[in-house]
């Protein structure tokens, strides 16, 4: 049976293959995973997804605008369950509404992100989709606000995950399970090193 983390071959070689690595922390793949974007692939990674998700019958997918629109709804057409995203705002910006300050890891700089309470509504088993995992704020603050809703977090999924960042430490302290498509161990000498496991 295919475990939460196990690696999606397709993209592990795509990884492999087209990564463009910066130096010890980026990886670029936005030219098929989050700024161009093929929707027979996406599709392909998001039934992944859902297979590994089904089991904690989820209710709703939360995700975080911009990138994780893209896989969250079409791990929740998979699931037939509706979507979600938190929205950014500037910092500064007063909203009556569920949110939490987080770091932009692409842009710099802090947004708010913001869910409105009424699609929210307490009770509900939310699983949280996203594009990468990395520091894990996004996702820690998806969690957060789940909770205040009176909602549970379920589990969380990502097409990649950054296993050398703090995201895993962070979704482990709040008792969420990680599904991830792709395990990154390591970014060394302009090349990714996957997890094999
Ligand atoms: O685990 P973390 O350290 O929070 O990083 C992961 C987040 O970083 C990116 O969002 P970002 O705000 O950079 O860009 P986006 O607005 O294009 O989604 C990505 O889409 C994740 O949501």
């Amino acid at each position: 049976m295919t475990s939460l983390i196990s690696p999606m071959p397709e993209l592990a070689e795509r990884i492999e293959r087209e990564g463009i690595v910066q130096g010890n922390e980026i990886l670029k793949i936005d030219h098929f995973l989050n700024h161009r974007i093929e929707p027979g692939f996406m599709q392909r990674m998001a039934r992944e997804i859902a297979a590994r998700l089904r089991q904690f019958k989820p209710d709703m997918i939360l995700t975080a605008e911009a990138s994780g629109i893209a896989p969250g709804l079409m791990v929740a057409l998979e699931l037939d369950i509706p979507m979600v995203y938190g929205k950014k705002y500037h910092p500064d910006v007063e909203i009556p509404a569920l949110s939490r300050k987080i770091p932009s890891p692409t842009k710099g700089g802090e947004v708010k992100m913001v869910v409105s309470q009424k699609y929210l509504t307490s009770g509900l088993r939310v699983a949280i989709v996203d594009d990468f995992l990395s520091n894990g704020r996004t996702a820690a603050a998806l969690v957060d606000i789940t909770k205040e809703a009176g909602c549970t977090p379920v589990a969380a999924a990502f097409l990649v995950a950054k296993s050398f960042k703090q995201g895993h430490k962070l979704m482990e302290a709040a008792g969420v399970p990680v599904v991830t498509l792709a395990k990154v161990e390591a970014l060394v000498d302009g090349k990714a090193i996957l997890s094999k496991a």
